[in-house]
């Protein structure tokens, strides 16, 4: 369709009710390359423009400026609205407009929330099926080259916009909009151009640009627009791959699928997660279920012998030493009193990521303030003198009780799943095999009420009950060793610990969206690592302390709290930095970042931490996990448990991770992988 027939159809149809519109809408129409097709009902279909003109706002939205000057939509609205920095259309809603900065505040169905302009957004209506009225809407990319010819003005138009005459019935667009169903806008793949790292700045010029064609004449529009394109090429640019390996990829139908959007379902933002099968399918996870527990006593009962290395082991255990029923009351005691603060209603609540079903859980963020009242608790045993030395003597019954728990949990979770509906599964629960599928958990988010069992033993059982055990292992350090004070090596390791927990406690609402709260089921593995894994083998090195005193001088802990300082920083400035970015892409604070626009929609950070190595929290967990290991110096490997078990926990964690994006984002991760090369630690791996 060229220029003139688009214009004639502009003045039939908007022109009858606003001519304004229709002025503006000529003189917009004549510029941008948007391809705007009439159906047989007359009415207009947004049929895939170009990114590019994607980026600029619609000649709807021009007449809606000039229509109306209030909002055009209201507080709970639903809408769609473009994902910043790609040029897809996600299912919003509207949360709030500001008058001041005129920028709506919106929030996506992946959980994300950000302030976005209007001519961002578009109404549900464009995107839904008219039926009847759609002929076959096919987008064809052109190149941005080609659209504009620098001299030509406004009203000159172009040359006939040349459609390829293709094949309607081979199109995913006509199948479906044949059988009725709902419409779908076809976006155009991106092209190797637009696989520019774009900083924030660059978003900025094509947002001032697109405002600049609202307010300006148009040829002085088209004077900026050569001078942005201008700066575009002059941009450092970065290219994923080449041309032709990308339009090769772009024909490949698998591919145009990522780009067909469907508005309806509110699901389609969850990426649907493939089965895969972990840790070595059923035959790994019953060699990790018999394991784990005796390398935990194992492990224990090398710290609490004279001669702590490692093959110096003679157990000479009777089942008492195991196993004592009061012991057993204590803990199911200490649990009840986590779950009474975990209910209690102090603390915000937050929001987790979407499930299956579009909806998101709430949870209450109380874990620092249940940390309070166990230290508080604490304090008035001690106060009372109450032998908390008991933990420590029964130690063995202590963990033994926790694991008898994790069993009987997981057991319970799942005769429980077996009633919750295909939804509420995680992708490894869906596998058919028993033993598997209770290692790895069935039930995505098993709650009794408002009480949410994952959540609670991922946060409170775990981290609380790890900073007890090792206040516990000062107090018999000081015992046992006749000591007034605590060692400096103990007051190291308690404290590095310590300020890994707070953090963690402090940061409570981005644990919602790591792997465990928001993809994994809740079985065995993570009913036993936290409520025994965690408290009980993370605390090894302070359990070692008690009987192996190590004295280090204070140049050796300098350098110590040095390696730790140095690894937090990278641990939390890289998860702050994603989890500012995934918060609102647009924040300021971060306009220096680069990121990949991802067909998917969310996307993907590729400079900063996340442009050094792929996995820079893991790099910075790691590099701590070392640090506490060193004060416990260098006579036994036992105390160096930790680093060994964390290292490979997490390098063993990139390739879950990492299957995981290559699912959600497909290519672009492919794109990242290129671009960030190592995953942990650059050279190395
Ligand atoms: N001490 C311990 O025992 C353990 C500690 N941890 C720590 O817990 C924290 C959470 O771990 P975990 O959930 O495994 O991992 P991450 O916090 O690294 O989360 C991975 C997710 O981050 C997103 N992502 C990945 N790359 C990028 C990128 N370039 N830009 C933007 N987003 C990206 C993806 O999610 P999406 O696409 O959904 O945004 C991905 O699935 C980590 O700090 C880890 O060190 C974890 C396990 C055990
Ligand atoms: C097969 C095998 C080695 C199983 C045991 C794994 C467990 C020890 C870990 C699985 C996921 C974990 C998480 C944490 C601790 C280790 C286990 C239980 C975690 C509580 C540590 C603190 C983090 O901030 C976290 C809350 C994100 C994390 C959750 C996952």
């Amino acid at each position: 369709m060229n220029i003139n027939s688009r214009m004639a159809m502009f003045i039939s149809e908007d022109s009858k009710k606003h001519h304004t519109g229709t002025w503006c809408l000529f003189l917009y129409s004549s510029l941008c390359r948007t391809q705007v097709r009439s159906g047989r009902s007359g009415r207009y279909i947004l049929s895939g423009p170009s990114p590019y003109d994607l980026s600029r706002p619609s000649c709807s939205d021009i007449c809606a400026d000039l229509r109306m000057p209030g909002p055009r939509f209201s507080d709970g609205d639903s809408a769609m609205a473009r994902w910043p920095g790609s040029n897809l259309y996600f299912e919003i809603q509207i949360l709030s407009f500001d008058s001041g900065s005129q920028l709506y505040s919106v929030l996506f169905k992946d959980g994300t929330e950000m302030n976005i302009k209007e001519s961002d957004i578009r109404s549900l209506n464009i995107f839904r099926p008219k039926r009847g009225s759609a002929s076959p809407s096919r987008r064809r990319s052109r190149s941005r080259t080609r659209s504009r010819s620098p001299g030509r003005t406004p009203t000159q138009g172009r040359s006939p916009a040349r459609t390829p005459k293709t094949d309607p019935k081979s199109s995913p667009v006509v199948r479906d909009s044949r059988k009725g169903d709902i419409l779908k806008v076809h976006l155009t793949p991106l092209k190797p151009q637009d696989f520019i790292v774009e900083t924030r700045n660059g978003k900025d010029a094509i947002t001032r640009h697109a405002k600049l064609y609202r307010e300006s004449p148009v040829i002085q529009a088209e004077e900026e627009l050569k001078v942005y394109e201008k700066q575009i090429k002059n941009q450092k640019v970065l290219r994923y791959i080449q041309r032709k390996e990308y339009f090769a990829e772009s024909e490949n139908k698998d591919v145009n699928k990522k780009f067909i959007l469907n508005p309806e379902p509110t699901r389609n933002i969850v990426p649907v997660e493939k089965p895969v099968v972990e840790f070595g399918g059923a035959i790994g996870a019953t060699l990790v279920m018999l394991s784990m527990p005796p390398l935990l006593y194992y492990l224990l009962h090398m710290c609490a012998q004279k001669d702590a290395s490692l093959w110096n082991f003679y157990p000479h255990w009777t089942f008492r030493d195991l196993w004592e029923s009061t012991v057993f009351g204590y803990f199911a005691l200490w649990i009840l009193l986590l779950e009474l603060f975990y209910l209690l209603p102090i603390g915000p609540i937050a929001h987790g990521v979407p499930l299956a079903t579009g909806k998101r859980l709430s949870y209450r963020i109380n874990g620092l303030f249940a940390l309070f009242f166990i230290g508080v608790l604490v304090a008035v045993l001690l106060y009372y003198k109450i032998n908390l030395l008991y933990v420590y003597q029964h130690l063995h019954q202590f963990a033994a009780s926790a694991t008898l728990l994790s069993v009987i949990l997981s057991a319970y979770l799942f005769v429980r799943s077996r009633k919750a509906s295909q939804e509420e599964l995680s992708a490894a629960g869906k596998s058919r095999n028993f033993i598997y599928t209770f290692f790895m958990g069935r039930e995505l988010n098993p709650r009794i009420g408002k009480f949410d069992l994952k959540h609670f033993s991922a946060v409170h059982a775990a981290l609380i009950g790890w900073v007890f055990i090792n206040f516990i292992m000062l107090l018999a350090e000081m015992d046992i060793q006749q000591l007034e004070s605590p060692s400096a090596s103990m007051i190291s390791v308690n404290a590095f610990q310590l300020f890994y927990v707070l953090h963690a406690l402090w940061n409570q609402e981005s644990m919602l969206s790591s792997l465990d709260i928001a993809h994994e089921g809740f079985g065995f593995m993570l009913a036993f690592g936290n409520l025994v894994w965690v408290p009980f083998a993370y605390s090894l090195q302070a359990a070692y302390l008690v009987k192996h005193p190590v004295e280090i001088s204070w140049a050796v802990l300098g350098a110590v709290v040095a390696m730790n300082t140095f690894g937090y920083i990278i641990f939390r400035s890289a998860n702050n930095q994603k989890n500012a970015f995934r918060r609102n892409p647009e924040d300021p604070r971060l306009s220096y970042l680069k990121s990949i626009p991802t067909s998917c929609g969310s996307p993907l950070l590729a400079s900063g931490w996340w442009g050094f190595v792929r996995h820079p929290n893991y790099l910075g967990d790691i590099i701590m996990a070392w640090a506490w290991c060193l004060p416990c110096g260098f006579n036994d490997v036992l105390p160096y448990f930790y680093g060994f078990f964390l290292t490979g926990l997490l390098i063993h964690r990139v390739s879950r991770v990492e299957h995981r994006c290559r699912q959600k984002y497909s290519h672009d991760w492919d794109k990242y992988c290129h671009l960030v090369p190592y995953r942990i630690l650059p050279y190395v791996y």
